[in-house]
């Protein structure tokens, strides 16, 4: 039986790798697949991976229709025995809804991959839809880390360095930025409530001259 499973984790655990690698296994095994991505780091129509792995796909808009799609190709003569949706919280719900139809109706596979809370740590609607309607929600077991070694459970959204929490849900961007630039940081659920950076933490720690100089001397 087809089913839908939304593969989610913070920001920078390996989603995207993942989601290539299941994607060259099932070919592998000579099965039919269409790779699907919107708003990826590296642009347009485009699967990128930290790891440096990279993949054309077809990019999704508001307008696009996964079940007129799939539909399409298998008119057309072209097998679809999978799908592999990547940045799946960018879909909205009426799509996730698309995708679970192409998985129940039409017997294809649908491998989606997501982070599925915001900066704010708010579900976004494709991924709130995802984890109502999958069959299962899989956590990959890479851990990223928290600065303080925790597993990073959120996603932070900083401006240089500094956490903010004003903004639009979507921001494109990445883990690595420039000092100025909205950039990402994954944090325990402790450090993102407390607002609190690897640079804020720094920032806050004592530096040794003060320690030295709060030591009595003898
Ligand atoms: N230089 C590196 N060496 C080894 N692993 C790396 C390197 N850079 C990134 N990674 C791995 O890639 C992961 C990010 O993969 P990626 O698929 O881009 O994540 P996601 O799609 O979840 O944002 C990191 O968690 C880390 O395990
Ligand atoms: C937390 C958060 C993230 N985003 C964006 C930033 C990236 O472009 C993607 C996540 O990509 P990844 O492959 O999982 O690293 O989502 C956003 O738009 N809004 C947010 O709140």
């Amino acid at each position: 039986m087809a089913e839908l499973v939304f593969f989610s984790g913070t920001m920078d655990c390996g989603k995207s790798t993942l989601a290539l690698q299941t994607h060259h296994n099932h070919a592998a095994r000579g099965r039919d697949g269409v790779l699907f991505t919107r708003n990826d780091r590296a642009g347009t129509a485009t699967i990128s991976s930290r790891l440096g792995l990279v993949h054309g796909a077809a990019e999704v808009g508001d307008a696009t229709d996964f079940w007129d799609e799939v539909v399409r190709r298998r008119t057309q003569g072209r097998p679809v025995d999978y799908v592999i949706a990547d940045e799946a919280q960018f879909y909205t719900p009426q799509q996730v809804e698309q995708l679970a139809r192409v998985c129940d109706e039409l017997a294809v596979d649908v491998f989606a991959f997501g982070i599925s809370t915001d900066f704010r740590a708010r579900l976004f609607p494709g991924a709130a839809r995802l984890v109502e309607l999958a069959d299962r929600v899989e956590v990959l077991q890479v851990k990223a880390l928290c600065w303080c070694g925790a597993r990073a459970t959120h996603n932070a959204r900083t401006v240089g360095g500094v956490m903010v929490v004003e903004g639009e849900q979507v921001v494109v961007g990445d883990v690595t930025g420039a000092q100025d630039e909205v950039a990402y940081e994954v944090l325990c659920r402790r450090h993102h409530m407390r607002r609190m950076t690897a640079a804020t933490a720094r920032a806050a720690a004592p530096s040794p001259q003060t320690l030295a100089s709060t030591l009595p001397l003898d």
